[in-house]
């Protein structure tokens, strides 16, 4: 299951988010950057207000390259009695210093080390965090001014980040200037949690205060536990990891279409030899039937997003090689017709080098008898792998 964290800055703002369902109350001074810790008082305060009945977290701030400063301030945050303790590190600072330093406190607190998507780090900067004992890994962004997580890292990347995470027994953690459409593209790589402060605040702004209903929102895009007999025979974790975010459903409604036009990817494919070894452009279009859940579409709820289709295939291409354009199409639809308000698609790929124009392939896919397969009224839930259960 994927929870949801909030960063708040004191008890009033953790009231609204408690209220809200958020999973994580994580602490934070937003004015003090990305990982701006909260004066102590709050953090104790949250933690006596929270009292168990959700887990909480706190920022300690960016590691500056004096390991005894970053030890007492953890061990500061640490003594409050918070769940977790999130450490920022930045690929400019002596990182092994920092976690040989924390060494000691990583065998009894749960320390997550954050990491930032719009730095580079080294190929194996979890290892590290993984063998001193760190609890999780998240990824974040720096300068919040720079653009959301996915303007840094391409959705076909973020499996392998939270995968890698996860062969390192870490909890993985995704965040950066989240907003309401990145929910269903992120969920399908299975984060154990999501993390966000500017879309819970007003005007979206994430110097401003919390606000109760940009909160409910939020929530409601991430698919809660939801008890086996209330929707048998359905893996709601598959539905939920694939963005289905069922509504008020009538199927009597019928169904929109959605379209992806001329998305040109470089693509490895063919079947001659020439072939290999480089990529060529691809150009794909996609139209999706998709059924409605209701008259009134509002948010995220009642859509399936193009953006899906997008990341689906750019996830496709990134598999690797393939010789067939037929393939490419066939995979796509069947990507496509995973999502279960999905009732027909129409996928075509052109390569765009090999003749005076396109060459390629169009198909079109029929969801079998999908009415009767369709729990339309399910909420759907994911189930992360998330370190200790
Ligand atoms: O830990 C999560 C962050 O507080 C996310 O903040 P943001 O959504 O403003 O980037």
């Amino acid at each position: 299951m994927t929870l949801m964290l909030a960063s708040v800055q004191d008890r009033k703002e953790a009231e609204i988010v408690l209220q809200a369902g958020a999973d994580i109350i994580d602490l934070k001074d937003p004015a003090r950057g990305a990982l701006g810790s909260a004066d102590i008082r709050h953090i104790k305060d949250v933690v006596a207000f929270v009292a168990g009945k959700r887990l909480v977290s706190a920022a300690c701030g960016e590691f500056s390259g004096d390991p005894a400063a970053l030890r007492a301030k953890v061990e500061e945050i640490a003594a409050a009695g918070v769940d977790f303790i999130k450490i920022g590190f930045l690929p400019s600072s002596p990182i092994a210093a920092g976690v040989e330093a924390l060494a000691d406190v990583a065998g009894r607190k749960k320390l997550i080390a954050v990491l930032f998507a719009d730095h580079r780090y080294e190929e194996d900067v979890m290892t590290s965090f993984a063998k001193a004992g760190f609890y999780g890994i998240m990824l974040d962004t720096d300068d919040k001014s720079k653009g959301r997580l996915l303007d840094h890292m391409t959705p076909d990347h973020i499996p392998d980040f939270v995968a890698e995470g996860h062969r390192h027994g870490l909890m993985v953690g995704l965040a950066g200037s989240l907003e309401a459409p990145d929910i269903p593209r992120l969920l399908p790589s299975k984060p154990d949690y999501l993390g966000f402060r500017g879309a819970l605040c007003e005007g979206m702004s994430r110097n401003a205060d919390i606000d109760a209903e940009a909160t409910a929102k939020i929530r409601a895009l991430i698919p809660g536990e939801q008890p086996a007999e209330k929707s048998p025979g359905v893996d709601l974790n598959l539905l939920a990891a694939r963005g289905y975010f069922p509504g008020s459903a009538d199927e009597d409604l019928g169904t929109d279409q959605i379209f992806v036009r001329d998305f040109v990817l470089p693509v490895h494919i063919g079947a001659y030899s020439f072939e290999h070894g480089k990529p060529q452009k691809v150009r794909f279009d996609v139209t999706a039937d998709v059924l409605r859940v209701t008259r009134d579409p509002k948010d995220m709820h009642h859509i399936v997003s193009y953006d899906l289709i997008m990341d689906g295939i750019r996830a496709i291409v990134g598999r690797g090689h393939v010789d067939l354009v037929e393939t490419l199409v066939e995979q796509t639809a069947a990507f496509i017709l995973e999502n279960p308000r999905v009732a027909r698609v129409v996928v075509r790929a052109e390569k765009l080098e090999l003749g005076p124009g396109g060459v390629g392939v169009q198909i079109e896919r029929k969801r079998d008898s999908y009415r009767s397969q369709v729990p339309l009224r399910v909420v759907a839930s994911t189930d992360g792998g998330r370190k200790g259960g």
